[in-house]
């Protein structure tokens, strides 16, 4: 079943040309001159019910200005869109019910109340039945482990706490599809994994559809089974996840934290590892996971050597967007 489905989806704004200086900005002012600005061009996209999908591309690239137009936020300039069997900027309300929308840099849960009161709110913005909400919002609370923070104002909870509210809020009305922009953004490690389990688990039980914006490539690798490459407002790529893993995600960056006096020459040598800087007590390594595993390098550091911190990241979303556009020029997708 087709949960999202675009045809020729364009979006123009119109805004005000300004000549560089202060003249300009007068003239701009009292003889203003507009033009056109091509936001989203040409977006055919048809995602499947129960798909996992990340929607990537550089800043203004056209992401949000899409998602606008998906939730009917936004008309398009031209363009066809149906979600869930409804034109979104048609029929709005009534695709509000079916959908969730989580933006990692809005709450959408009322600042001052706390989550619980916020849940309750929302239960009836939903019209959901009382006894239906109330068991959903317990199973909601156990699983996101809420029960500490759902008395407290949300303005007093830490970010990985509200996210996993907002989360759990934008699941109390069981969306057939959720729309994440940034869910895991300013997070720390261990925050972000339990989120992006919980929104793993919801999509296996509930069959969710996702459908989500990140700069995280972790996001992307560990949640969606598809990645749709969007630049200057158009599609670039539309690749299964697993590819890109394979093709460009087979670096990893290990940071240490040495304790004083630990000198980087006690490093061990490992196939496919490199030193990348150092700083002070802080080594960066490079690690080629087609050459070794992240669990053999770290082991042997650990039998080796003592550190006081480690970390293990991805390559940048911009450093995996490059590839990408070199994968363009060389390589049909
Ligand atoms: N309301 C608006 N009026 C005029 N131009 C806009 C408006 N909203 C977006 N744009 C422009 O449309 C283009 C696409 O913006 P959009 O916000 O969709 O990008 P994005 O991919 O979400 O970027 P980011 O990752 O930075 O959030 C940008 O050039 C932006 O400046």
């Amino acid at each position: 079943m087709i949960a999202l489905q675009t045809r020729d989806l364009c979006k123009n704004f119109i805004v005000k040309r300004k000549s560089a200086g202060l003249s300009g900005s007068f003239k701009s002012l009292l003889r203003p001159e507009w033009e056109e600005k091509l936001a989203v061009r040409d977006i055919n996209l048809t995602v499947e019910a129960g798909e996992m999908v990340a929607f990537l591309g550089p800043n203004g690239a056209g992401k949000s200005t899409t998602i606008k137009m998906l939730t009917g936020i936004l008309h398009p300039t031209s363009g066809e869109a149906k979600v869930l069997g409804y034109t979104p900027w048609l029929e709005r309300t009534k695709l509000a019910y079916k959908i969730g929308a989580v933006f990692g840099q809005k709450s959408q849960l009322w600042y001052h109340l706390p989550p619980i009161d916020s849940f309750d709110l929302i239960s009836r913005i939903y019209e959901l039945k009382r006894n239906d909400y109330l068991t959903r919002r317990e199973d909601l609370i156990e699983r996101f482990e809420l029960g500490p923070y759902l008395h407290t104002p949300v303005r007093k909870l830490s970010l990985g706490e509200r996210m996993r509210c907002e989360i759990a809020a934008s699941f109390l009305h069981r969306p057939r599809l959720l729309f994440l922009d940034e869910p895991t953004i300013g997070l720390d490690v261990v925050v972000k994994q339990r989120i992006r389990e919980l929104i793993r688990e919801l999509n296996r039980n509930d069959g969710t559809t996702v459908f989500l914006t990140s700069h995280d490539a972790g996001d992307m690798e560990e949640l969606c089974n598809r990645a749709v490459v969007i630049h200057h407002g158009g599609i670039l790529l539309d690749t299964p996840v697993e590819r890109l893993r394979r093709e460009v995600m087979n670096r990893k960056t290990l940071t240490l934290t040495l304790p004083e006096g630990n000198a980087v020459f006690d490093l061990p040598q490992v196939a496919g590892m490199e030193i990348a800087s150092v700083e002070g007590r802080r080594v960066k390594l490079t690690v080629d996971l087609k050459t070794t595993g992240i669990e053999t390098v770290l082991s042997a550091l650990i039998g080796r050597l003592r550190f006081d911190d480690v970390t293990v990241e991805d390559p940048p979303m911009e450093e995996i967007i490059k590839y990408i556009y070199g994968m363009q020029r060389g390589i049909a997708p």
